[in-house]
């Protein structure tokens, strides 16, 4: 697993293509900067945004700054920032097959700058439609070799779209080269799931279908997509949430031991178990749509995109057989939570009055982990209550303070070639497979109130049992 070290301090020159776009605005840069400030980039390094306008190196810079201001530390201090933006630079003019603008030059200056020992890492964080032709791009332009290219999520839309894109990439570059983000992967708390489970026989001896009765991961949000309606509206929950960051989420939760934490090993334990996952059935997927959403600029007013998802997945491996994973994610929810619960059976025993008691890992920031226990009510009679334990992972000080934004984590793990929290192509075209089903015959999304818990539907998957972050 990664840690926080540099210990690759070969130059390097970054180049961000989409360096104008959201993503870049909100993640990437301000990842940068983090990185910057904890002295976790190589000791000599420039970053090349790219885009398809002309923007002048200053003009760039001063963007970098505002996203800082906005999304990143806040005002950064004149005198932390001098060195940071005099290694920005921007090489506008697009980047084709045909054209390839002005980024040869700027990386050769680049290199002439720091040596001909430098490592090249280029971050596709574009539309996924513009994935293809970059690559292309590259390929034509001899840019890579021995390069690390980072691909942004969706990395195909579909089962046949995984294909042909992975054909591709690796018609130029070698997998060891390419660097699939799923920024999920990349989180303090999902990451913690290993060393709950593999550490602490208490939790790790409850792992499997003996004790657990139901798997929920779930991640409702309150925010809206106006900023990216055009992107989500042809993307949906479902791709953009579901069979992406919360397959993996799944995985991660059931997979088999790893032989090790070595990338090999992690990839490996991670892609046997999405070959596990049964491919969904529409029938037990529940599709929504909140109220308004046709009504927003770059919407059709007759859009079928789901803005919810909720699915029930099946893992058909022995530890898992017969406990359903739910899965549910979507826009304008009631609250924003990420969380993942484990719903214990009810104990067998003296006690006709059995609860189930849950585990619960929140996967936002450094994770809290919480956990109900049925006791005796002090007093004279036999009465059970039951009581949530919480364990508030930043009260510990410390280590919380070290832990990275995914972004800048992952980043970092690009940065010294550290591949184990990256997607695999085997991974994600078993996760295509498995929602091809859903991607052919999607049900009809169901409308939603804004602000509610999205359609009612979703409440039927889990069996009576209830979403346990509406509890
Ligand atoms: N935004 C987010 O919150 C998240 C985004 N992602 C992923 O990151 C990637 C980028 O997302 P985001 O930044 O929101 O996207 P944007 O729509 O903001 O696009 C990024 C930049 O790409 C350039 N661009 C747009 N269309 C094309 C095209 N057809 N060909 C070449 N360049 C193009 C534009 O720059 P210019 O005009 O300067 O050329 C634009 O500023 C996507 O794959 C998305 O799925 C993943 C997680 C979260
Ligand atoms: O990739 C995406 O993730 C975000 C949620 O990520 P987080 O960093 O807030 O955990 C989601 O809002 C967005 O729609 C999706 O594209």
């Amino acid at each position: 697993m990664s840690n926080h070290e540099t210990s690759e301090t070969k130059p390097e020159v970054i180049t961000l293509f989409g360096a104008t776009g959201d993503l870049a605005k909100r993640m990437v840069l301000p990842a940068f900067w983090e990185l910057h400030t904890r002295g976790l980039l190589p000791s000599d390094w420039r970053l090349i945004g790219n885009g398809r306008g002309q923007v002048s190196d200053a003009d760039f810079r001063e963007q970098v700054k505002e996203s800082l201001a906005e999304f990143g530390p806040g005002e950064v201090p004149t005198n932390q920032w001098g060195e940071f933006a005099s290694r920005l630079s921007f090489a506008g003019g697009g980047f084709s097959v045909d054209d390839p603008g002005e980024l040869p030059a700027a990386l050769a200056e680049a290199s002439a700058e720091l040596g001909e020992e430098v490592q090249r890492i280029f971050y596709i964080a574009l539309p996924p439609v513009a994935f293809e032709p970059t690559v292309k791009a590259l390929g034509a332009h001899d840019l890579m070799q021995s390069a690390r290219v980072i691909f942004e999520k969706p990395y195909g839309t579909s089962l046949q779209s995984f294909c042909a894109l992975d054909e591709l990439v690796h018609s130029v570059l070698e997998e060891e080269q390419i660097y699939r983000i799923d920024h999920f992967l990349g989180k303090e708390a999902v990451q913690n799931l290993h060393v709950l489970r593999f550490v602490n026989r208490m939790i790790g001896s409850i792992w499997s279908c003996a004790a657990i009765e139901q798997v929920q991961i779930d991640v409702p949000e309150t925010l809206g997509v106006a900023d990216r309606a055009a992107f989500y509206d042809a993307t949906g929950a479902f791709r953009d949430m579901i069979a992406t960051h919360l397959f993996q989420v799944a995985a991660e939760v059931a997979m088999e031991p790893p032989l090790s934490l070595g990338t090999e090993d992690l990839q490996r334990a991670r892609d046997q178990v999405l070959a596990r996952f049964r491919p969904l059935d529409p029938g037990e997927v529940v599709f929504g749509q909140f109220d308004g959403y046709r009504e927003l600029p770059e919407v059709a007013d007759d859009s079928t995109t789901d803005t919810f998802a909720a699915v029930r997945l099946w893992i058909d491996s022995d530890r898992w057989r017969g406990v359903p994973f739910l899965l549910r994610s979507g826009k304008r929810l009631h609250r924003s939570r990420q969380l993942l619960s484990l719903v214990l059976r009810a104990a067998q025993g003296p006690f006709p009055e059995a609860r189930r008691s849950v585990l619960q890992l929140s996967m936002s920031g450094a994770g809290e982990l919480s956990a109900s226990l049925t006791m005796k009510k002090p007093g004279p009679e036999l009465e059970l209550v039951t009581v949530p334990i919480e364990l508030d992972v930043t009260a510990l000080g410390g280590p919380s303070d070290e832990s990275l934004p995914p972004y800048a984590s992952l980043l970092h793990d690009v940065i010294v070639g550290d591949r184990s929290l990256f997607t695999t192509g085997a991974g994600l075209e078993h996760a295509w497979s498995v929602a091809q089903p859903v991607l052919d015959d999607p049900p009809e999304p169901l409308p939603y109130a804004p602000q509610s818990w999205g359609p009612k539907a979703a409440d039927e998957l889990t069996d009576g049992v209830g979403w346990f972050t509406q509890a």
